[in-house]
């Protein structure tokens, strides 16, 4: 697990002032706290709590609502722009606080870790006194015990408390007030001597910021309670099938602000008998301008209700809303200040990248994280979205989900992923909030999410209800101090890994392949057992492994990888030089030197360049041509010089450049885009891997091998630059300068002059500079 898990406490706190004056002011009686096992192991690893027993109004048994003081968060940000300080114009208790308050007869603290014992039974849906039909129905979908949020929320929803929540990601909140008003609702039903009939108005009223979270709060509501009329209102669809539904008599209304005005406005929906109104992803409406719209519906709700508000951050909007609109709200936040923002059970990858690379290796990431299960990437852009989608089509199943797409495309493309049709979707962020597929194996963040909310809501998309799965953060070196500032602010840890190398992905389709063996037909299998049988006699296992080839789409063999810049048909060696033999320390310089010597081709073909940071370790990495590395492996390498092939980068120098350093080299980087002329490698059917297809990058420009090297990145070794002289400055530079020095030097597939008039860089044999390590006085016989 990547994340690190810490305190998770569960606040219930009136106009509090602070927790701790809160644990001070309301406090709890004796009472027996039963809180989850599970939650003791999965979201609650200390927690100090203080118990507050009310009277069994609420008709559940054992009802005790808790209270628990988490430490504060000094890291926060989430957490301070959330719930910190929601109350702080109001820091005292009011009278109703008091009220409430004094309800308790006895006072204890309670400390979870001393060692209270926790009743499994507390959470197991037949023992809290819900209606039959409830408990039938969540049984059917294996919901058997409550999760934590839907604890904390269940005694003060019943007893009419106006609630103001946050849980994290997947946790259950739409049961933690889906439950405590279908009971109400059931119970309000079956006490009724006539019962409701016909055009019956809506009791409750739950207002969704997106029209997919809208549709899954409507689907738990009525999967949970088939026997109530709930009904789903959105925009993006016809009137005419909304307003027969509204008509024919309803229970609960759930809707996206939009749609639920023209609806109350046309008079089709009539707000006079609801009770509940909840808010699910308060602060969502507000980022998506629905502000105007939230009031103008609540406006219109009889005053005597009940409210529940759910939201992860509390916005100055949300805070105005809850002062306005909800009475004497109890806060139950079960995320605290101080602790990881996500789930349990996320696990955290971060993977460096260029914008060019990205799109090369997102195919290898979802086939060697995924494994064959669900994907969903996020994109920043509406068109990103649309061209990464059918980028990744060559290979792998995917659709794209965006703001622009039609709501029955977006519903069939839901649909589809939900039941595998397709493995990976694409989308904005319009998916990253409240969306629940279930079994959604990897969230990849394509680009970085524009705060730690998002990136929270989007990686929630995974590990949902105590499930396992993985978020991976693609990124740049401009944006690594934005990573760091994000596991600060998120309270995680990445591990921060490099792309898949080919054998990775090659093993992990492998995989995939012998998978999807067992999903063979049984008389398909008999049919083909001859042929099968007869082809192991002729040629082993390989002819299996072939087979195992052909179907993961690997035909041909797939080219090489740069693991510096992931650009098909490059390979990465590492030059290792032994400090007893070599003298100075290892520059780009060297390297050009070394390679000059040993293989003039490589030297002439030389691509990136890195210091390994070990200072242990005279060493650098670099990237040569697929077929210039392979040869270069076969020469004689002067003593105390080892060359190899690397499959994993070490540590290097100066790993990112400060965060204004693309800035500065941006025209660079992108002018140094594309494959050029070593895409189309040698990649079989696969449709891309190696071929370039994958991801082609056609689109990127082509630049960067033929001509475009001096120009590239200034990253990069400019192309011909080998010979310059660049003395002193950054080593990242030199290639850049010395081509504009060194013009005869610089054109690649020009003539190629090694004259030693022009070099005045260093000798990789002597260290001295003005000569090349051939013309070393002091050469030594290798
Ligand atoms: N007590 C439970 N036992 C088992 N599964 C549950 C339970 N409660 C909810 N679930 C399931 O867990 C999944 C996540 O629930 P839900 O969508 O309500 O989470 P959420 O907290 O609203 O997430 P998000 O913050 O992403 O909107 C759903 O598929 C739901 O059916």
């Amino acid at each position: 697990m990547a994340c690190s898990s810490s305190i998770i406490g569960v606040s219930v706190y009136h106009k509090n002032p602070s927790l701790e004056q809160l644990s001070r002011k309301i406090a709890a009686p004796a009472a027996p706290l039963h809180l989850p096992r599970s939650a003791d192991k999965t979201h609650f690893t200390s927690l100090k709590v203080t118990s507050r027993l009310k009277p069994n109004s609420s008709g559940v048994s054992g009802g005790s609502a808790f209270v628990a003081s988490a430490t504060a968060a000094p890291n926060s940000v989430l957490s301070e722009n959330a719930f910190k300080g929601f109350f702080d114009e109001d820091n005292s208790l009011d009278d109703s606080d008091r009220e409430y308050s004094d309800e308790s007869e006895n006072e204890a603290s309670i400390d979870n870790d001393a060692g209270n014992a926790v009743d499994d039974d507390e959470l197991s849906i037949t023992k809290l006194g819900l209606p039959q039909r409830l408990v039938q129905s969540l049984e059917k979908r294996e919901i058997t015990r409550l999760f934590p949020i839907q604890r904390a929320v269940l005694v003060p929803a019943l007893e009419g408390r106006d609630i103001i929540a946050r849980a994290k990601t997947g946790t259950g909140k739409t049961l933690a007030f889906g439950i405590p008003i279908i009971k109400r609702l059931t119970e309000d039903d079956e006490e009724r001597i006539t019962p409701r009939r016909g055009q019956r108005l809506p009791r409750v009223l739950v207002l969704a910021p997106t029209r997919e979270l809208a549709k899954q709060v409507e689907s738990e509501i009525k999967e949970s309670a088939p026997y109530l009329s709930t009904v789903c209102v959105y925009g993006g669809v016809s009137y005419s099938s909304q307003q027969n539904a509204l008509s024919r008599g309803v229970d609960v209304v759930v809707g996206t602000p939009g749609r639920l005005i023209d609806l109350i406005d046309s008079n089709t929906l009539k707000l006079g008998e609801v009770q509940f109104l909840v808010l699910d992803e308060a602060d969502q409406m507000l980022a998506v301008g629905f502000e105007e719209d939230v009031e103008h519906i609540l406006e219109k709700l009889p005053s005597e209700r009940q409210s529940m508000l759910f939201s992860a951050t509390m916005p100055t909007w949300v805070k105005k809303l809850s002062r306005k609109y909800l009475n004497n709200p109890l806060t139950i936040d079960l995320v605290g200040d101080q602790d990881e923002k996500l789930a349990e059970g996320i696990k955290l990858y971060a993977i460096p990248t260029t914008s060019t690379s990205k799109r090369t290796i997102l195919g290898d990431l979802v086939t060697v994280y995924a494994k064959g299960g669900k994907t969903i990437v996020f994109t920043q852009t509406k068109r990103d979205a649309d061209e990464v989608s059918l980028a990744l089509t060559n290979s792998i199943t995917s659709e794209a989900l965006h703001g622009d797409i039609s709501q029955h495309q977006r519903e069939r493309t839901l649909n589809g992923f939900r039941q595998g049709k397709f493995t990976v979707l694409v989308a904005t962020d319009v998916a990253s909030r409240g969306l629940d597929i279930p079994n959604v194996d990897l969230v990849i963040h394509y680009e970085l999410p524009n705060d730690p909310e998002t990136f929270v809501h989007r990686s929630g998309r995974t590990g949902r209800a105590g499930k396992e799965g993985s978020a991976i953060l693609m990124f740049t070196n401009s944006q690594r101090r934005t990573v760091r500032s994000l596991e600060r602010d998120v309270g995680c840890k990445f591990e921060f890994v490099s792309p898949p190398a080919v054998e990775d992905v090659l093993e992990a389709s492998a995989q995939q392949v012998v998978a999807t063996l067992a999903g063979v037909h049984r008389e398909s299998v008999e049919f083909f057992t001859p042929t099968a049988e007869k082809l192991i006699e002729e040629q082993g296992a390989s002819a299996l492994a072939a087979a195992l080839a052909q179907l993961s789409g690997f035909s041909k063999p797939p080219s090489s990888r740069s693991l510096i810049t992931h650009e098909q048909g490059w390979t990465t060696l590492q030059l290792t030089r032994d400090p007893a033999l070599s003298r100075g320390f290892m520059s780009a310089r060297t390297v050009t030197g070394f390679l000059a010597d040993v293989y003039a081709t490589a030297a002439d073909e030389l691509g990136k360049i890195h210091i390994i940071a070990d200072e242990r370790v005279q060493g650098a990495v670099f990237d040569l041509p697929e077929e210039i590395a392979k040869e270069l492996l076969t020469k004689d390498m002067p003593p105390g010089n080892t060359v190899t092939k690397v499959t994993k980068l070490p540590v290097l120098q100066d790993d990112g450049p400060a965060g204004d350093f693309y800035g500065r080299f941006s025209n660079r980087e992108r002018s140094s885009r594309g494959a050029g002329s070593r895409r189309g490698g040698s990649s079989g059917s696969r449709g891309g891997w190696g071929g370039g297809s994958r991801f082609s990058s056609d689109d990127e420009g082509d630049s960067f091998r033929r001509g475009g090297r001096s120009g590239g990145s200034s990253w990069s070794r400019g192309g011909g630059s080998r010979t310059g002289g660049g003395g002193g400055g950054s080593d990242w530079l030199i290639g850049e300068r010395r081509s504009s020095r060194t013009p005869s030097f610089g054109a690649r597939g020009g003539s190629r002059t090694r004259d030693s008039r022009n070099f005045d860089g260093a000798c990789f044999n002597c260290g001295q500079s003005g000569h090349r390590a051939s013309e070393c006085p002091k050469k030594r016989d290798y």
